[in-house]
């Protein structure tokens, strides 16, 4: 039978990444998804502009919203002090399938914490269920129609401090006009875009990053 694109990305990291190693997990799927066939990954070009926001947030606890094949999850992850937790939200459990094995072959299951469901029923529940007060840093990297959505409620639900930093993918291509109007435009947001290109294409695309001001 057919295998789906995250059993060939999973494929490509079993054959060409060392068990135990995130970059070379990371690197397997960039020479994957550069040379054989496009994934919407956030990629190595934009992976440097969240490397760098990952290391001056230096993170205790992180959010990622939209795993896929985990590899944000596992680049992230990869950059995170000893005692920091990384939980991500997926809600297709074929991706989720493939994510864990990918997590798995970096050795990063210590530090990541894969949750299924909708981004909306979960959010409500990080207090409660996995014992979160708030988030340092948060990747949003899933439907861009939820974004917006999504960083209404994670204030509602008291999960943003003074200083938390959120950084969207995307935010040109395929785009999140109404999430990019919001955090640009209100005074609860300090907002600035890192103008990047599409993953694996010359395709502009760009990250915003947003510090929630309290
Ligand atoms: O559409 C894009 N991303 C949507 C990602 C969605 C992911 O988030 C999960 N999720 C997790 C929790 C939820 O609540 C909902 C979905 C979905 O199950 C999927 O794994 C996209 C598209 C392009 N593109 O060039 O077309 C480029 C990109 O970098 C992109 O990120
Ligand atoms: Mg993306």
């Amino acid at each position: 039978t057919q295998s789906t694109r995250p059993q060939r990305i999973l494929g490509a990291v079993q054959k060409n990444a060392t068990r135990g190693d995130p970059r070379s997990v990371v690197r397997a799927i960039d020479q994957y998804c550069r040379n054989q066939e496009w994934a919407m990954n956030v990629g190595d070009e934009k992976g440097c502009i969240l490397d760098s926001v990952v290391s001056e947030v230096n993170p205790a606890t992180v959010l990622e919203l939209g795993t896929y094949c985990g590899y944000s999850t596992v680049r992230i992850a990869s950059l995170l002090p000893p005692h920091a937790k990384l939980i991500t939200l997926e809600f297709n459990p074929e991706f989720a399938v493939i994510a864990r094995q990918v997590i798995a072959w970096a050795g990063l299951e210590d530090k990541i914490q894969l949750v299924e469901g909708a981004s909306g029923d979960l959010i409500p529940k990080m207090k409660e269920q996995f014992g979160v007060e708030t988030f340092d840093l948060v990747f949003l990297d899933h439907w861009k129609d939820r974004y917006l959505p999504d960083t209404k409620l994670m204030e509602e639900c008291g999960l943003l401090r003074k200083g938390s930093v959120l950084l969207a993918d995307n935010v040109i291509c395929p785009g999140t006009p109404e999430y990019l109007e919001f955090v640009r435009s209100s005074p609860r947001y300090e907002s600035q875009y890192f103008k990047s290109h599409l993953e694996y294409t010359k395709v502009e695309d760009g990250m915003e990053k947003s510090v929630f001001l309290g």
